[in-house]
């Protein structure tokens, strides 16, 4: 057996045809008028398709390759398109602060899918802080099937999707249009169906040629923005401080990338035979675990899951051998996260511990502690979501370079 045949491939198995509908919303029943269904048929048919058309799990498949490439400039690249966003987003981010701001809302629902969750996910703190209600992070489809009875003409649905067009997510906005709640997408593509159905569009200047990177960190610094602007109208404590804070993010990150891909590049190569890669985060920073994860499962054809800091501890959550990263910035759940890493080494893990500067606790913990500059909790997900973007990456690189080797070696 070659070392092609290693490992097997996605495709061409013949498609599961099924009589179920695509979607609770078609047919009889529905609470979604006939146009409303129509929409939600024809955003399913596309989505099925782009699934069928993802890479395989070949190790040289060169359609994932090429994603996995353009990937980095896009990565690289979060910084000067946040600044883009922002300041292309300035007068309908004032505008859309006022209205927040002079509207009685009871609760904020952001929704979406994938990295569009987890962006969900790390808004939450600054949301809240900043909303003074609660701004629930939800599942798309949780949203649509589940929570709709909660939703009225007192919520906000943010929806974001970078395509707008993940059929899920366009059912809840479709939901929340149903209900007459305010609703707001927030996606790159002008125009996509997700847009369309919501009342409000605040466009992202990102592209995603590769896995997606800036349409996920455009939307965080977007959210982040809008909810210091609403603070600063409601006059919520350390509002102006936040504001200060998110225009020297850019920066930030800049120096982060420049100065974590080298230490990076070394444990990825070290790691690309794992397997298995898991990553640990909580309250804000649970949002960037679950995106280093998608980035292993998007850039190889590796297995890797996200294990909230806490949840790690009630279940053997590591095996021997495997690599975990845990993002831990300055704030409550350092300690947890510590232990988190102590046991992981009692288990036989490898730890590579992220956090912020004057963070000593992981020194002698962890078998590496990769230290990024020191900013408020609620704000660190757009810097301990780059290392996590980057690990997925250069895990894939560093197995190409490998599976190469091999075929050339004929291995
Ligand atoms: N594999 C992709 C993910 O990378 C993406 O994060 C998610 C949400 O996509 P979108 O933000 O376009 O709704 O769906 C897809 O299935």
């Amino acid at each position: 057996m070659s070392t092609l045949d290693v490992h097997p491939t996605r495709t061409p198995e013949p498609p599961v045809t099924s009589t179920t509908p695509a979607s609770p919303f078609l047919g009889p029943g529905s609470p979604l008028d006939a146009r409303q269904q129509e929409v939600v048929q024809r955003v399913s048919d596309a989505e099925h398709a782009s699934i069928v058309a993802l890479p395989s799990d070949h190790p040289l498949d060169p359609k994932r390759r090429a994603r996995d490439e353009a990937t980095y400039p896009e990565l690289v690249a979060q910084p000067d398109r946040i600044r883009e966003t922002l300041a292309v987003n300035d007068a309908a981010l004032d505008e859309l602060a006022d209205l927040v701001a002079a509207t009685d809302l009871d609760r904020v629902f952001v929704t979406g899918a994938g990295d569009s969750l987890a962006v969900a996910i790390a808004a939450r703190q600054v949301l809240e802080s900043m909303l003074g209600v609660p701004c629930e992070p939800v599942q798309s489809l949780d949203l649509a099937y589940y929570l709709a009875p909660l939703v009225t003409g007192r919520s906000l649905v943010v929806a974001l999707s970078s395509s707008g067009e993940t059929t899920r997510t366009v059912e809840a906005a479709l939901v929340a249009q149903h209900a007459g709640a305010l609703t707001v997408a927030i996606t790159n593509t002008p125009g996509s169906t997700l847009a369309r159905e919501s009342e409000r569009t605040l466009v992202l200047r990102a592209t995603r040629v590769g896995w997606p990177t800036q349409s996920s960190t455009t939307a965080l610094a977007l959210l982040v923005d809008l909810a210091v602007r609403v603070g600063q109208r409601t006059g919520r404590p350390g509002a102006h401080d936040l504001a200060a804070e998110l225009s020297r993010l850019p920066g930030l990150m800049e120096q982060v990338i420049r100065d974590v891909e080298a230490p990076l590049a070394v444990i990825a190569e070290r790691e690309q035979g794992s397997g298995t890669f898991l990553f640990s985060g909580a309250g804000p920073t649970w949002g960037p675990a679950v995106i280093g994860a998608a980035k292993v499962k998007e850039c190889t054809p590796d297995h890797a899951e996200a294990v909230q800091v806490e949840e790690f501890h009630h279940y053997n959550s590591l095996k021997a051998g495997e690599p975990l990263w845990v993002l831990a910035p300055a704030g409550p759940s350092v300690p947890r996260a510590v232990h988190t890493a102590s046991e992981a080494k009692r288990f036989g893990g490898r730890v590579y511990a992220v956090t912020t500067e004057g963070v000593d606790a992981f020194d002698g913990v962890a078998d590496e502690v990769i230290v990024l500059p020191r900013v408020s909790e609620a704000l660190s997900p757009l810097l301990t979501v780059l290392p996590a973007q980057l690990t997925g990456y250069l895990l894939a690189m560093a197995q190409f370079r490998t599976a190469e080797a091999r075929e050339t070696t004929g291995g």
